[in-house]
């Protein structure tokens, strides 16, 4: 179970000719790992994000989500897995300035069609994961930076993804909090048993991870992996 992309190539239209973001890129990302993908600017880190969350369709390859094959599914079905299996938690919380944290987790669960109980009740669970209880009913603008990235992190976590894809987590937060958002998200990983791909340039912090991959101008290479 987990994610994998497997010979992946992906390439931008470029002018007259095209730019290769991703070039025969290979993954393993199993469930309950964090798997880190650090890389320079424009290495090609975003877009293998993008691909591994069905938001762009690679030239070819493999991407196989908790062992089903994704190549041959229609939108509709890629819509539907990518809701049933995927959280995503981008760079900028992005959080609605009218809502307090627990409502921008419980809005998740009602665009579901969940019960406003079931959501109410896993949005207390979760912003207590993330150590927010006593910030439920604080709006964004109550709430610091890097306690609007746990909510972030809390609201991708809303619909039980089994893959969570991480962009950048850490950018706008400074050294210390960074590091309490990457010990948060491996803690996650390791309870909830997600495949957790973390996209970032931030070298720093990854001690606690599972495996290290880096890309570098769209090519891929395994740094390390911790013994299972
Ligand atoms: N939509 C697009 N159209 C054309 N080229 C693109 C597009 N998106 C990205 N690229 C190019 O693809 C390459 C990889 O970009 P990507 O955003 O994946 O890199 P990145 O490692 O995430 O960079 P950063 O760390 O700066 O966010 C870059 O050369 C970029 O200019």
């Amino acid at each position: 179970m987990g994610l994998q992309l497997a010979g992946i190539t992906l390439t931008y239209p470029d002018g007259d000719g095209s730019l290769t973001a991703l070039d025969d890129v290979s993954l393993e990302a199993p469930s309950g790992h964090v798997t880190a993908v650090v890389g320079p600017s424009g290495s090609g880190k975003s877009s293998l994000l993008a691909v591994a969350a069905m938001l762009i369709t690679p030239d070819s390859g493999r991407l196989v989500i908790d062992g089903i094959e994704t190549s041959g599914l229609d939108r509709h079905a890629r819509t539907a897995l990518r809701r049933s299996s995927i959280g995503i938690v981008f760079q900028q919380p992005n959080l609605l300035a009218s809502l307090t944290a627990a409502e921008q987790l419980q809005v998740m669960a009602h665009l579901d069609g969940t019960s406003p109980r079931a959501a109410t009740a896993r949005a207390a669970e979760l912003l207590d994961a993330v150590d927010l209880v006593d910030k439920a009913g604080n709006l964004p603008g109550q709430l610091s930076g890097g306690q609007q990235q746990r909510v972030n992190i809390a609201r991708a976590l809303m619909n039980e993804p089994s893959v969570l894809l991480v962009d950048e987590p850490t950018s706008a937060l400074d050294r210390q909090r960074g590091g309490a958002v990457i010990d948060l998200l491996t803690a996650i990983t390791h309870s909830r048993e997600t495949a957790t791909v973390l996209v970032t340039h931030d070298r720093s912090h990854l001690d606690g991870v599972d495996a290290v991959y880096e890309v570098v101008d769209g090519r891929i290479r395994e740094l390390s992996r911790a013994r299972p």
